[in-house]
């Protein structure tokens, strides 16, 4: 409630007070220590993750993986962090200061818990920021471990804090008059929401929304790769990825191959218990989520679209799975443009497959979206491949890859899928502020 979260702030503004105070090379020292702990505890996070959220652990110690990356790739950046010296008239000169910001607040949907509070405390407490992460309700765990790790690793206490709650509660951090800035991972209802509490108080935000991203495969292309990059752009955890390339685009000379080639591989994917190391699709997140995402696959039949494979209430032979919610992973053909399960964000495991002829056609049919988070281009020709992405509008394309997150690299979408990014060097200017300092060798020349 209220009071909890403003306990929670203050106790924050507190621990922030001396981590501004540090160099760059001790905020360092900390991270890389709760890299190595994250690195050391891997395999027990992961299995937390996979009961917090339903992945299959194979793909939640990737999610362990580039976090503890990210807490390094930070690290690493934290004392190099400065300003620049600007030589004036006279031998008068000005210096610019990277300051943090204060307390900022992180919002994370359920989708990647731990790494998602990961990609935004790195970058702000490297920073000199304090962190007040609200997770999920539905996956309200992970992030705990990542608090006890961070205070292990030697954080002052404080510095970040967790809070549990839904709606509310993350309201009242986003009004908070001592929040510095949000950061959110969601929905654009939600995010939508967010930047409008955060203009009252002037808050800087950084949205990460939703997508409904193309992946276009030209006939030139080599088909086994692009298959496995449709699969990849399709069936992470459960298909509910943000960035997930769900309208694949197939140049109508290899459309039947591919899609035959697609549908074989789907078949193949192993739905089960994801605390078993040969599973690669758990349940998804909660039953009515699970509905919502068949009512999408029902939609399509009745729109005109071809289920080729999956698409149903699956049930486990295992019986402590039968009440798990559970779905065979699916493939639609014949979709076109107009149709719901091409137009909205399913956030499940479904995958549409759309014909196309020419380039200019594809790029005109991929961009004509609210949505701009990621989008991928296979193709053997390199002069195609970089004048496609030039045109996409998304902030993440890929070329002959999907789905794949070096921290290394920016991360964020264009139109509707938000601003703002994280990773990569650039998310330093997103957790800090630029102070500019004039200084006068000379005499004050005053016009009066
Ligand atoms: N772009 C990206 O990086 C990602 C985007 N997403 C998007 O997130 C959505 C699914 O995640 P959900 O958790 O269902 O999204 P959501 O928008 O319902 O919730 C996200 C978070 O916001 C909180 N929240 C809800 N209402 C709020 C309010 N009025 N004020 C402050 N906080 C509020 C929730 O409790 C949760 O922690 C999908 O649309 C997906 O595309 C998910 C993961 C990554």
């Amino acid at each position: 409630d209220k009071k909890e979260v403003d306990l929670a702030v203050q106790s924050a503004k507190a621990a922030f007070k001396i981590w501004r105070k540090k160099s760059g090379m001790e905020r360092s020292r900390i991270l890389l220590e709760a890299a190595r702990i994250i690195r050391e505890r891997k395999d027990e996070i992961a299995t937390v993750e996979t009961i917090n959220n339903g992945k299959s652990v194979f793909e939640a110690r990737l999610d362990i993986d580039t976090s503890w990356q990210c807490l390094e790739y930070y690290a690493g950046l934290a004392a190099s962090m400065g300003g620049e010296h600007v030589q004036l008239p006279g031998g008068s000169f000005g210096y610019t200061r990277r300051e943090p910001l204060g307390v900022c607040v992180g919002i994370g949907a359920w989708n990647y818990p731990f790494q998602i509070a990961s990609w935004k405390s790195a970058p702000a407490l490297a920073c000199g920021n304090a962190m007040v992460f609200k997770p999920s309700p539905f996956t309200p765990v992970s992030t705990l471990l990542l608090a006890e790790i961070y205070t292990e690793a030697g954080v002052p206490p404080g510095l970040f804090n967790v809070v549990q709650g839904g709606a509310a509660t993350g309201q009242f951090l986003c009004q908070h008059r001592d929040v510095a800035k949000v950061s959110f991972t969601g929905s654009v209802p939600t995010g939508k929401k967010i930047m409008e509490l955060a203009s009252k108080g002037v808050k800087p935000v950084t949205l990460e929304l939703g997508g409904k991203s193309p992946l276009i495969i030209f006939s030139d292309c080599d088909i086994e790769n692009a298959v496995r990059g449709a699969m990849m752009a399709n069936f992470l955890t459960q298909g509910e990825v943000c960035c997930n390339g769900t309208r694949v685009f197939v140049q109508r000379e290899i459309l039947d191959k591919f899609t035959e080639e697609v549908v074989k591989q789907t078949k193949k994917i192993k739905i089960g218990d994801p605390l078993e190391e040969d599973t690669r699709m758990g349940p998804l997140i909660n039953r009515s989520h699970l509905q919502h995402v068949l009512g999408f696959i029902e939609q399509a039949k009745n729109e005109g679209a071809k289920v080729l494979c999956g698409g149903d209430l699956c049930v486990p032979e295992d019986p402590k799975l039968k009440d798990g919610y559970y779905m065979t992973p699916c493939v639609l053909g014949n979709c076109k443009d107009g149709m719901t399960c091409v137009k909205e964000e399913i956030f499940g495991p479904v995958m549409s497959i759309l014909s196309f002829d020419t380039e200019a056609e594809v790029l005109e049919r991929a961009n004509d979206t609210n949505f701009g988070l990621a989008a991928g281009v296979f193709t053997r020709d390199i002069q195609r491949a970089h004048r496609v992405v030039a045109e996409l509008q998304a902030g993440v394309c890929y070329i002959n890859n999907y789905n794949v997150s070096p921290v290394e690299l920016p991360f964020g979408g264009y139109k509707m899928s938000g601003f703002g990014r994280e990773n990569g060097r650039v998310t330093i200017e997103y957790y800090s502020q630029l102070k500019t300092i004039c200084v006068e060798m000379g005499d004050v020349e005053s016009v009066f």
